[in-house]
């Protein structure tokens, strides 16, 4: 920090297993991301190149050597997951993770369907390859998910070998833990909670009043993601208490 101010919370230090932020990538060019990293590297743990923008986005080998050499993880959004089980191109999608030497994988069945012990089969089997992320949660809006399905789900996929379990919310932050308005599923978070380390989940949270309410629920070590790259430091100072939202938050619980 540039200087010291009392009263601010306890942060976990990279790299951490809590606290997490993870930043949606959906096209940077390599300079973009040089740029970023050379403002947030320290805010960032680890990068989703969002659903499929991997497979049209140019230089991806140089961005994502450009990462590794900042020692930030990088994973494919699990659209492509999908988009390579629903062409039975599994085995492709394995060996494409090794031609890229990626340590982490996203299962996801946002928007397919998918056979919850099938979709646990695939964690394990990626398990013994990669660090998997699963995904629970539906990208289509009609599709209400109850709460006890979401604690079922998520705890058979930490189970089958997830290091965490990711909360579905999109870019937009309109579906899963969220209205289509934007306001949090209050309930169903809580409910989770009572089932699910909190540790062990990342919200996707890509607005603002997402990540104030997380951060307000949870502390300034909540996971935390979808978060695009202008939005990260200034996450930063929601999770310590520097901005208007969560100002009186933290004063004298620090
Ligand atoms: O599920 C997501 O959060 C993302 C982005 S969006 O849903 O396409 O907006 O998808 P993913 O495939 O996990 O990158």
């Amino acid at each position: 920090m540039n200087y010291t101010l009392t009263q601010i919370p306890d942060r976990t230090l990279k790299p951490r297993d809590k606290g997490l932020t993870m930043v949606m990538d959906k096209g940077l060019s390599v300079r973009e991301v040089e740029d970023m990293l050379s403002v947030s590297a320290d805010h960032i743990d680890i990068v989703k190149l969002g659903w499929a923008t991997s497979f049209v986005t140019p230089n991806l080998q140089q961005k994502l050597d450009t990462y590794r050499s900042a020692g930030i993880p990088v994973y494919f959004g699990g659209t492509l997951f999908e988009a390579f089980v629903v062409r039975n191109q599994f085995d492709d999608y394995r060996r494409l993770l090794d031609k890229y030497d990626l340590k982490h994988a996203e299962v996801s069945d946002g928007s397919i369907d998918m056979d919850p012990d099938v979709k646990c089969g695939y964690i394990r089997t990626l398990s013994e390859q990669v660090t998997v992320l699963s995904e629970v949660g539906s990208k289509d809006e009609a599709k209400i998910i109850p709460p006890y399905k979401w604690i079922k789900l998520m705890t058979a996929e930490l189970e089958a070998g997830a290091w965490k379990v990711i909360g579905e919310a999109r870019e937009g932050g309109t579906v899963g833990l969220f209205r289509s308005s934007g306001e949090v599923r209050q309930g169903l978070v809580e409910e989770i909670l009572t089932q699910v380390p909190f540790e062990k989940i990342i919200w996707e949270a890509p607005q603002k009043e997402q990540q104030v309410w997380f951060v307000k629920l949870l502390g300034a070590n909540v996971n935390v993601g979808n978060i695009a790259p202008n939005e990260i430091i200034p996450l930063e100072t929601i999770r310590l208490g520097l901005r208007g939202d969560t100002f009186t938050h933290f004063l004298d619980k620090a």
